[in-house]
């Protein structure tokens, strides 16, 4: 099966990537040393319906699962949903030989993971990601976290998960919104470390929920070798996954949580980082127009809609956790796969960049 090792010394960990691998979960927590512990699922509502039945069964009549869920969306990525599901996980009888299952989408990852993260001063967690967001990102790397109204996860902790089990069959139940936003992640790494993948990524069909499993690992792998390389982000490698992200969290934070959904911000994020990549970076506009091609292969949207106010934008990425002493420090492209951060970018340079997502 393919699998993805992500080397970090005691924090190590496989992602597993196997169709049917859901129904397998007990086993696999099993054979990983994962067995002893109490687990409790974290889901959201429609991931729920479709796949906990699946995962809950996998355990037998022994050692069965607590069940703990929130409503689907943005909106549960926050501080008063990671208390109700420690105190539902108290209520339960949980403690700390109890682990976490994070299913869902990469809100319910960072949810959970959190919630782990704290839980009796943090408990084991596993990652069942079930979007291609989740697949090919959130659930590899273990930043963990919510939101705050005043910007996209600025509460969190870094806390890695044991095991990440992905099950591409989950993702022929997303509805294809959801299945298209999370190209622009995996376009993301793409364009950052491996120019020839974005002709592997231009050859998935988009009305059809199907993708190879060796495109998913070989997308994660990409992750996976940024991570090990700058776990904590404090070395300006790690930052380069935030390719498209400050412009994007800006956007995405600038309407109520879950109108604009993660992936779509990182499209509109991208489109700026590229426009600026040619000012400051000298990126060739062909090469911007390939990564925009593709990202339009996958019905992403590239125009800012109109009732998001420049200042609003502005104000919420003002926040960004990149920037150092209020020095803006933005990730560039100088070609396709080679990515850098760079301090030439002004606050006059952002505002034009988001401008230029209204033509
Ligand atoms: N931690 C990280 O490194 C990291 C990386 C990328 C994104 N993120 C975060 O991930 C979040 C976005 O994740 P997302 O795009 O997966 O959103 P999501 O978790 O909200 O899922 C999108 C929608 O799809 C539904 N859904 C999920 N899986 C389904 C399935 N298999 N079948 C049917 N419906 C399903 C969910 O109920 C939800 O309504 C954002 O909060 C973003 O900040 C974190
Ligand atoms: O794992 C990372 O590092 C990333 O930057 C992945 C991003 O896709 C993800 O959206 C992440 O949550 C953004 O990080 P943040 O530190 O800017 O919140
Ligand atoms: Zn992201």
């Amino acid at each position: 099966m393919p699998t993805v090792q992500v080397d970090l010394d005691d924090r190590s960990y496989p992602v597993l990537v196997e169709n049917g691998l859901l129904s397998k979960t007990a086993d696999l927590l099993a054979q990983h040393g994962l067995s002893g512990l109490r687990p409790a699922i974290i889901s959201d509502e429609a991931v729920s319906r479709y796949h906990s039945k699946t995962l809950i069964e996998s355990f037998g009549a022994g050692n069965s699962p607590t069940l703990h869920t929130v409503p689907s969306g943005e909106a549960s990525k926050s501080i008063s949903q990671v208390e109700n599901l420690c105190r539902e996980m108290i209520r339960a009888g949980h403690d700390r030989r109890s682990m976490i299952i994070a299913l869902g989408g990469g809100v319910v990852g960072d949810l959970a993971g959190f919630v782990a993260s704290i839980f009796y001063r943090s408990i084991p967690f596993v990652q069942i990601p079930t979007t291609i967001v989740s697949q090919v990102d959130s659930s590899v790397g273990g930043k963990t976290g919510v939101n705050v109204a005043e910007g996209k996860n600025l509460l969190g902790a870094f806390h890695q998960p044991k095991l990440v089990i992905v099950d591409p069959e989950t993702l022929r139940t997303l509805p294809a919104r959801e299945f298209h936003e999370g190209f622009a992640e995996a376009i993301k790494h793409a364009a950052i470390r491996d120019a020839a993948m974005l002709d592997d990524l231009l050859t998935i069909a988009p009305q059809k929920r199907d993708v190879p499993a060796d495109l998913l690992a070989r997308n994660i792998a990409i992750k996976a070798r940024v991570v090990e390389s700058d776990e904590y982000e404090t070395k300006d490698i790690r930052a380069l996954l935030n390719f498209g992200h400050t412009i994007g969290h800006g956007i995405e934070a600038s309407l109520p949580y879950g109108q604009i959904l993660h992936g779509e911000a990182i499209s509109l994020g991208i489109r700026a980082a590229l426009h600026i990549s040619e000012k400051h970076s000298g990126l060739q506009p062909e090469h911007s127009t390939r990564i925009l091609d593709l990202l339009g292969h996958f019905n992403l949207p590239l125009t800012l809609p109109e009732s998001i106010a420049t200042a609003t934008v502005m104000e919420k990425l003002s926040r960004d956790k990149k920037f150092k002493s209020g020095k803006i420090r933005f990730v560039t492209l100088s070609e396709i796969g080679c990515a850098h951060v760079i301090d030439s970018v002004s606050l006059s340079d952002l505002e034009e960049a988001i401008h230029h997502l209204r033509g």
